[in-house]
């Protein structure tokens, strides 16, 4: 399968592209190269495909429902009674409305969280986009609930070989509130046998810090340090709440942290994201949306704006959160975090990218992409998708799209009925 992209614009200039298996090939001016899908890329520019480092893919069936609320009474309350309902056919439909979403803005890897793990990867492997998904875990503090944990992440990382190599498996333990210090040191060391990634939210309200202090006796880095877990394998979420000090910490273990800006503001748990220390320190940021209950879409290209909105407002400075810095979190820090060749348009990278229809008023004038991309445009400016070297999307249609927006739909409605 090989796919040729003619005369579309990388870096302003109109280039080629040439992509097979999977990979891209070949890439420069006229390419006397044939191929068994030629696409035109005339008045069309080419970006790596977005990674979405943090988000509930499923929550799609939450969009619009809890809002207005901040994060613990919007999850006791509203989030947590509906997901106990959630049969794995709820999560398939809701995890292809959110893969469905994705590819219409672009992404083409995401990281997730969330219950019926086969349900989100079947889903996965249909809309044919890359997924690292986790095996979640909530053990309430109870013993009986920590072996039970270990045991499915045990089981569910055994049956990975069902899938294809576009879904990778991680460990997802929710949160220092919910899980015990007992499973984050099992599950660092399953990850680190096994070579596979832990998902976390941290640090993301200041309740959760005044908890941790009063539970554990330190804040939430100093608390994952006593316990040993900082480690390259451990990706957290939010990390709103982190000191000079713990900023420090998660660089010298080279932890990854996934800032969700929509989700952050809409729940009010805080803005104070420090994306320059962090950066300055060395630690790899990607970009996240969150779940659609608390975002409520999953457009990193709106993820991108309100990033960097928020990242120079906070601190009354315009260069804070440059539009260029923002791209690379979204895309080739996201591919580094998600451990993919991928993030970037050269030779020998995943073919992995989005043509972006440059026929918008959003690029006109288009005195600077980058800028027009992440300060004027949408996630509706994509046009054309390609993951792992398929076409996933083309002139912004993506096979069965009616069907999964009217399922997704109806199990919605029936779910918060039920
Ligand atoms: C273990 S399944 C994931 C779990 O996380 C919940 N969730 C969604 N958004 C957030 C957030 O911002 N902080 C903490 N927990 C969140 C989701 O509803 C699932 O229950
Ligand atoms: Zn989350």
């Amino acid at each position: 399968m090989s796919i040729l992209i003619k005369e579309v614009e990388l870096n302003g200039v109109a280039t080629d592209i040439y992509i097979e298996n999977k990979y891209i090939k070949q890439i420069g001016a006229n390419l006397p190269v044939t191929a068994d899908t030629v696409i035109d890329g005339r008045r069309k520019a080419v970006v790596p495909g977005f990674v979405n480092t943090h988000g509930h893919a499923a929550m799609t069936l939450f969009r619009g429902f809890g809002d207005d609320m901040p994060l613990m009474p919007w999850l006791e309350e509203k989030i947590w009674p509906n997901e106990a309902k959630l049969t794995k056919e709820d999560v398939y439909w809701g995890a292809k409305l959110a893969c469905l979403e994705m590819i219409k803005s672009g992404t083409t890897t995401f990281f997730d969280m969330y219950h019926k793990f086969h349900a989100t990867a079947e889903a996965v492997e249909e809309m044919g986009i890359r997924a690292n998904i986790s095996s979640a875990c909530f053990d309430q503090f109870k013993p009986e609930l920590t072996e039970k944990s270990k045991q499915t992440i045990q089981k569910l990382y055994n049956e990975m070989d069902r899938y294809s190599k576009r879904i990778h498996f991680s460990i997802g333990p929710h949160a220092i509130y919910t899980v015990s210090g007992e499973l984050l040191q099992w599950a660092d060391a399953f990850a680190r046998e096994h070579n596979v990634l832990i998902q976390l939210h941290l640090a993301e309200t200041e309740g959760e810090v005044e908890n941790s202090v009063k539970n554990f006796g330190l804040t939430p880095v100093r608390y994952l340090y006593k316990l040993g877990v900082l480690s390259p394998r451990l990706l957290i979420s939010h990390g709103i709440y982190v000191d000079d000090d713990e900023i420090r910490m998660l660089a010298d273990h080279e932890v990854k942290v996934a800032h969700n800006p929509a989700s952050n503001m809409k729940l009010a748990s805080g803005m104070h994201f420090k994306f320059q220390e962090m950066r300055e320190a060395g630690i790899l940021v990607g970009l996240g949306t969150d779940g659609c209950s608390s975002s409520n879409n999953l457009d990193m290209i709106e993820a991108m704006k309100l990033a960097s909105l928020l990242g120079k407002v906070w601190r009354k400075d315009p260069e804070a959160v440059t539009a260029d810095e923002i791209f690379q979190s979204a895309t080739v820090n996201g591919a580094a975090i998600a451990n993919l060749k991928a993030g970037k348009i050269a030779e020998g990278y995943l073919a992995d990218l989005s043509l972006i229809d440059l026929n918008m008023p959003a690029f006109t004038p288009n005195f600077n992409f980058i800028s027009n991309l992440v300060y004027a445009a949408n996630g509706n400016c994509i046009d054309t998708v390609i993951c792992d070297g398929k076409v996933l999307m083309q002139n912004r249609k993506v096979p069965g799209e009616d069907e999964i927006m009217e399922r997704a739909a109806q199990i919605a409605y029936n779910l918060i009925k039920r």
